[in-house]
């Protein structure tokens, strides 16, 4: 086992995908600067990596003192009291920011009493920064300007009195926490993920975060985390699997969590009583959950109950799975604080023996393309066996001899018959299985699915309950009634989906468990095959001389590499329909986004209007360019790209209404999309839209055809709050369900060839 070093990524990739490294818990421990108000000091670090608390007894009382000594504590790391924000970081965390970029799972978390410091860690003020801001900032930092390579998500909640809520959309109420029947997958369902490569924004969401936490003053703290927060950044790595190949790319995924967990507290020190009392009872209570955790870790257990509390849920990963995990335990050095730093310093000391699994996350994309590559080289394989067996001269009985011609070529061409059908029902095997690992492939992301449904079900529910609640308060009157019966509807019909897709589920795992029985017992099959065609082999040299085995050998390998080449053309040709579909996908989001651009604009000239606001003339240009480039987009897109529907690039509608427009306007030409002209009733319609300064949005739903196209504009298509998804999901599930189906049809078909 290696201890984990905070400097451990690298390459250590291996040719069948990921190695696994067994790393043991980070512990560091930080002491916070004694206070003015401060009575004596009695812990200090002792060197770098140790920590000591004096014995406190009356030096005069020479019995008690002599029963008491300084007791010291060893860690990986200790930082003095007078280390400095950047130290801590850059000592504990910096290299898991690049661990995370090169897709591994890590995790720093601050752990000690109330006001020992671990809030001035983790989140730090304006003039010293803590670790969240500093390693959102180097992540950042890390994929400025490769947008195309990196997507970047984060999200941020915090647990309060065993609630969840998101910080960043507080509003959302409380959250369910939810994970497969194994325990696994753990998800918070409508926790909002949000997508950003802007440092600048991703500061302003934490702070926001920040400032929604539960803060509230103590006897010992004046700002006191009431909550456990737990903040998570995401990023994806998208890169081509060979230099020279980008067709065929590779997903590393790493993920970053940094928790500033409340403080352990006592409440006669925290002088808690009603509100106060009871959050620090739940506080207490999943830290005792993750200490019993720790403890059974820490020994090795072979059951560790992470189901106590929803923080230990929430940590079981950055504990006991694929995660590099950094804890800093927090104390204070002061007299008045010994007991709760001695409490930390053990707890810290029993986290010192937890180890993990850490493997780098990469996911082939073109995992078909993986399929065929691992049935090419089976061939291979199979190829320089019989080229082995080709050079080697193997003893040969006398029966070739006692054969006459007739005999021995029937006996050749059996024997040759019976290999090339072991040959070919291999060929098949290897297909089925292929098959079926496409088909658990689908499964998985079905299960997936499922639980976005429950996710987003989930989430929708809890905001329906939580404005049925206000709507309670108010008087009342009708409209009241009404939003809270809607709210009841919708609420039935968010209970049926979310049991629904928990049926799907379970109907999905059972699936997932048949096929992989039935894999089993294929690969045996196939086993089964080639030991058959070895035996057939062998006896080869008894019916055959040297020269006529070499000949049906050499007529194997030619059979072999055959279809190894036919499997690589198959693949490639895979490859090629991979990277259309992708760039099909790309092309429909980047269609999304600007219909949502044209909305925003329309609506808000619109707003423009209203308010008689003259527009800046450099506005009015830039209108001008973009919908001179609309134009421009339609005509080079119509002729090359099928998916982009022509009737799906608008110009901004109320522009026809302005003067500097008119002239574009004019040129357009009132033909339909079969090239006949419109009707009188939709040339009206064209003209009355246009020339209505003041209804935009009538002009949104109106018929506009440019030369040989003729459009109506689409309504964007915001999703019914009241309808339940479809089994098939959203339309981006669709489209990721039609993209399976085709790949895993490609393969099917393939094998029918
Ligand atoms: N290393 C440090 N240097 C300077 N000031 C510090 C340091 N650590 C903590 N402090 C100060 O001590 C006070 C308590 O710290 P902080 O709020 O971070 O404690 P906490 O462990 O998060 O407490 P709680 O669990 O109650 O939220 C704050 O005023 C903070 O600024």
């Amino acid at each position: 086992m290696t201890p984990q070093t905070p400097s451990s990524s690298g390459s250590d990739e291996t040719k069948a995908g990921v190695k696994s490294a067994e790393e043991r818990l980070m512990v560091a421990v930080r002491i916070r600067p004694l206070k003015a108000d401060e009575p004596q000091r009695v812990l200090y670090a002792s060197s770098k990596k140790s920590v000591v608390i004096e014995d406190d007894t009356d030096k005069n009382d020479v019995l008690r003192h002599k029963r008491g000594a300084d007791k010291q504590y060893s860690f990986d790391l200790v930082f003095a009291e007078n280390s400095t924000q950047e130290e801590v970081y850059e000592i504990t965390t910096s290299a898991l920011v690049k661990d995370v970029l090169s897709g591994y799972n890590a995790t720093v978390f601050a752990y000690g009493a109330t006001g020992a410091g671990k809030t001035y860690t983790m989140v730090g003020d304006p003039t010293a920064p803590g670790i969240m801001v500093r390693a959102l900032n180097d992540l950042f930092k890390a994929v400025k300007d490769k947008e195309d390579q990196y997507s970047v998500t984060m999200s941020y909640l915090e647990l309060y009195n065993e609630q969840i809520r998101d910080l960043l959309n507080p509003s959302s109420g409380y959250l369910e926490l939810r994970e497969d029947s194994r325990g696994r997958n753990i998800q918070v369902a409508g926790l909002s993920e949000i997508s950003t490569t802007s440092t600048n924004e991703v500061m302003l969401l934490l702070q926001k975060g920040n400032k929604a936490r539960t803060v509230e003053p103590t006897a010992i703290n004046k700002t006191s985390s009431r909550s456990h927060a737990l903040l998570s950044v995401t990023v994806k790595h998208t890169v081509p699997i060979d230099k020279k190949n980008h067709l065929r790319m590779r997903i590393k995924q790493g993920r970053l969590f940094m928790i500033d967990l409340a403080g352990s507290e006592r409440a006669n020190k925290t002088k808690s009583r009603g509100k106060r009392l009871q959050e620090g009872a739940h506080i207490n209570r999943s830290l005792l959950a993750l200490g019993n955790c720790i403890n059974a870790l820490s020994e090795g257990a072979r059951y560790v109950n992470f189901r106590d509390s929803k923080l230990t849920r929430l940590l079981k990963e950055a504990l006991s799975g694929n995660c590099r995990t950094v804890m800093i335990a927090h104390v204070s050095p002061s007299l008045a604080q010994k007991e709760e730093s001695r409490n930390t310093l053990m707890y810290a000391d029993r986290a010192n023996n937890i180890s993990n699994k850490v493997e780098r996350n990469i996911y082939d994309v073109s995992y078909h393309v993986s399929q065929y590559q691992t049935v090419i080289n089976e061939l291979k394989n199979e190829i320089s066996r019989l080229q082995t067996k080709m050079v080697e001269d193997r003893p040969r009985s006398a029966a070739p001899v006692r054969l006459n011609t007739t005999e021995r070529n029937n006996e050749v061409r059996l024997l040759r018959e019976q290999i090339v059908a072991t040959f070919k029902e291999q060929m098949k095997l290897r297909r089925k299985l292929m098959e079926i690992d496409s088909h658990l492939l689908g499964l998985g992301m079905d299960a997936e699915r499922q639980h976005l449904v429950i996710s987003h079900w989930e989430s929708r529910n809890n905001k329906l309950r939580k404005s049925k609640n206000t709507d309670g308060f108010r008087s009342a009157d009708n409209a009241g009634h009404e939003t809270a019966d809607e709210a009841s509807d919708g609420e039935v019909e968010g209970e049926s989906a979310v049991q629904q897709a928990w049926g799907e589920l379970a109907d999905i795992e059972r699936e997932q468990e048949r096929w992989s029985e039935l894999r089993t017992v294929i690969e045996q099959k196939l086993e089964d095959c080639r030991q058959r065609g070895i035996s057939l082999e062998d006896k080869l040299p008894d019916i055959l001389s040297s020269d006529d085995e070499r000949e049906i050998l050499a007529l194997m390998c030619r059979v072999h590499e055959l279809e190894a080449d036919k499997m690589a053309l198959q693949s490639e040709r895979l490859v090629r329909q991979h990277e259309l579909r992708r760039r099909d996908l790309v092309i429909l989001r980047y269609d999304r986004q600007r219909q949502l651009c044209e909305e925003i604009i329309t609506r808000q000239r619109q707003l423009m209007e209203e308010h008689k606001l003259r527009l800046p003339h450099d506005l009015l240009e830039l209108y001008q360019i973009y919908q001179q480039e609309i134009h421009a987009a339609t005509y080079a897109d119509y002729s090359v790209s099928p998916i982009v529907s022509p009737d799906k690039l608008p110009p901004i509608s109320k522009i026809y209404s302005d003067p500097i427009f008119r002239k574009s306007v004019s040129t357009i030409d009132l033909s339909t999309s079969d090239g006949t002209p419109p009707s009188s009733a939709e040339s009206e319609e064209i003209t009355q839209g246009a020339a209505n300064t003041n209804n935009v949005d009538n002009l949104m739903g109106h018929a506009i055809s440019r030369p040989g196209v003729s459009m109506r504009l689409p309504p964007l298509q915001t999703p019914s709050p009241n309808r339940p998804p479809k089994r098939t999901g959203s339309n981006s599930n669709s489209i990721t369900q039609t993209i399976r189906r085709t790949v895993s049809e490609d393969s099917i078909t393939t094998s029918k060839e």
